[in-house]
């Protein structure tokens, strides 16, 4: 709740380097520093730029939402920091070294097997269904936004385009689409901006993808979505051509040597109706079905 908020002092917190740019700011590299001998810890500290999407209040409720996530699947949230006068606020979360999954998937190719990415793949659902026990939906589950804390452990990041399904519908509609990521987005999502669990269980579908391309950027979704519509095509319409192909049926193809086990899991997350897509539970269990299967 909003008293047991940890403050941190700005002036304690000396900036180090910029890691990124989210859905909501920039995210920094602070070393937080109260006794100023360089013992502090290092803390991931995203400072917030409110623009037309996002506002100060959006951001409160990015900060509550993360504050009640004790989840081993879910990066944590350490506090606040209020900015002198109060004007602006930055999230205060913890720094994990070995950076986004992307990065580490990249950088690890060879020592990354079908067991570790089942591995990985198990806990993103166990971070979605934590999400979902509190009726949130992320929006932007891709590999850049699952953070790797180790060997065996990754956890879900960047809540900035997450939002709460209002209690009386099971889906949630955004106003504008602003630069969305529509290569990760199901078919109801990209027509009726329209988002669901289900469209978060699509979305998975695409990270499992990634997963099993080693997020190798020569077949990430963009370029394989871009080379079925035609390059020749541009802005707007990307996304009407997207709409077009998924409803004829065209899916992402199998990543090489992926497991038929998991592409087939893959084509029920992209199941056209989202009715008939399975919950981030089912996945969960049907992962861990096929992770006892893989004899590595
Ligand atoms: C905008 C920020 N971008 C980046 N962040 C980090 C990062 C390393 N270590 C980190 N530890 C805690 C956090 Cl919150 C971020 C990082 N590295 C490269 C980035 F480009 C971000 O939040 N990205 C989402 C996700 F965290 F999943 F990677």
């Amino acid at each position: 709740n909003q008293h047991d908020q940890t403050l941190f002092e700005e002036r304690h917190l000396r900036f180090i380097s910029n890691l990124g740019k989210g859905n909501f700011g920039i995210v920094e590299l602070c070393r937080y520093d109260p006794l100023g001998d360089n013992t502090g810890e290092f803390v991931a500290v995203k400072k917030l730029q409110p623009n037309k999407q996002s506002t100060l209040e959006d951001f409160k409720k990015e900060v509550n939402t993360l504050s009640v996530f004790h989840c081993d699947y879910i990066v944590k949230y350490r506090g606040i920091c209020y900015s002198t006068g109060r004007l602006s606020m930055s999230l205060v979360m913890e720094y994990l070294p070995c950076g986004s999954l992307i990065h580490y998937l990249e950088n690890n190719r060879h020592n990354v097997n079908t067991r570790r990415m089942l591995l990985f793949a198990s806990q993103i659902c166990k971070g979605m269904e934590c999400l979902q026990s509190l009726r949130y939906v992320h929006r932007d589950l891709a590999a850049r936004n699952i953070l790797v804390a180790s060997e065996s452990l990754v956890k879900i990041a960047d809540f900035g385009l997450s939002k709460i399904i209002p209690f009386d519908k099971e889906y949630y509609r955004v106003t504008q689409p602003g630069e969305s990521p529509i290569f990760w987005y199901a078919p109801e999502a990209i027509n009726e901006l329209k988002f669901s669990h289900k469209s978060d269980v699509w979305s998975f579908g695409v990270v499992l993808h990634e997963i099993f391309n080693y997020c190798d950027m020569n077949s990430n979704p963009k370029k394989l979505c871009m080379q079925e519509i035609g390059y020749n095509v541009q802005g707007p319409s990307v996304s009407m051509h997207l709409a077009n192909i998924l409803k004829n049926n065209w899916r992402l193809p199998a990543p090489p040597n992926c497991p038929t086990k998991v592409y087939s899991l893959m084509m029920e997350c992209w199941a056209y109706d989202f009715a008939e897509r399975p919950c981030f539970s089912s996945l969960g269990n049907h992962i861990e079905t096929i992770m006892q299967d893989e004899r590595e």
